[in-house]
């Protein structure tokens, strides 16, 4: 593990890069709210809203640029994807402010959803490096998916209210009717033939609120959980989400998990994935692979 701190000789120029709709959450006075509680000794800080998807991704590519070394994703995970992206490329420092729907990366690192101990967080300016996924050469850097995870994300996206309750909602409506299908994984050599639900390739240990499907994972050990969703009788569904609820789905025989990090993945049609979230389309082959303590992030 490498624990860094800046020694500062110089302001750090900031930027904040603000996602408008993540978590549902009106956000037009959160530069004020910074303002008060940045450390102005430390910083130059900038703001910016973003306006639509991809945005985050080339305002930070553009800071990197123009000598921002801190930059601070102000949203859920879909928005720390992109800004995550750019500051694994230029080799800056993440820092989040957790005001998506899930948070689920943020939430691993213990980085509160109350924006003043978010902001004490980047005051410190302490910081660790933490390992990060490649899907088919997409980063990311809590979770990628496929199967029923992937089809929720890519209905999700399309829907105008987000938050917890719309997520948990439409969940409902598509699992009734989601069929499971049969994955070819090759997971660091070996190989192995599954029927599944749903497959997430782990960097962190959850989804976001605290729904664990990769108990024991860890950003810090070069590995990805592989998380099989075993098919199930709807009758199991509350069985299911008492065991991630609680953070024992690797115990039940529902949910299979093998760490790695060279996968590849065969399934049977192109289609629906996610990183982090977001959904994409893919072919019929994916690998999934992990570049070990490669992100700088602002930690607690
Ligand atoms: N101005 C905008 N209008 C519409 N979409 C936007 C805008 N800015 C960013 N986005 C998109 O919003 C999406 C959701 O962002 P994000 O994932 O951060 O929030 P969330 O889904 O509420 O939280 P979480 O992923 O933690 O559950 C991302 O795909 C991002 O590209």
């Amino acid at each position: 593990m490498c624990t860094q701190s800046y020694i500062l000789h110089t302001k750090t120029n900031i930027l904040f890069i603000i996602n408008p709709i993540s978590g549902g959450r009106v956000k037009l006075a959160i530069p004020d709210f910074i303002d008060r509680y940045l450390d102005k000794d430390k910083f130059n800080a900038n703001f910016v809203f973003t306006e639509y998807v991809g945005h985050a991704a080339e305002l930070a590519e553009e800071a990197s640029n123009k000598n921002f070394d801190v930059i601070i994703a102000c949203g859920g995970d879909g928005t720390i994807n992109e800004v995550a992206g750019k500051v694994l490329k230029y080799n800056k420092v993440l820092g989040i402010l957790p005001l998506g729907s899930g948070n689920g990366l943020a939430r691993f690192l213990k980085i509160p959803k109350n924006i003043r101990y978010a902001l004490s967080i980047i005051n410190r300016l302490k910081i660790e490096e933490i390992d990060t996924g490649e899907f088919n050469e997409k980063c990311f850097f809590n979770l990628a998916g496929l199967g029923f995870d992937a089809h929720l994300s890519a209905i999700f996206s399309k829907d105008k209210k987000r938050g917890l309750s719309g997520y948990v909602k439409l969940g409902l409506q598509e699992v009734f009717n989601y069929k499971a299908e049969t994955y070819l994984l090759e997971i660091d050599g070996k190989q192995y033939k599954r029927k599944a639900f749903a497959i997430s390739f782990a960097n962190s240990s959850q989804y976001g609120n605290d729904v664990y499907i990769a108990p024991n994972a860890s950003v810090k050990d070069g590995l990805l959980d592989v998380c099989i969703i075993k098919p199930f009788s709807i009758l199991k569904l509350p069985v299911l989400s008492y065991v991630m609820l609680k953070g024992t789905a690797e115990t039940s025989d529902m949910v299979e998990i093998i760490k790695g990090s060279h996968i590849k993945i065969t399934r049977q049609n192109d289609g629906a994935v996610h990183v982090d979230g977001e959904p994409l389309q893919m072919g019929k082959v994916i690998e999934v692979t992990v570049k070990p303590l490669s992100l700088k992030v602002l930690v607690p």
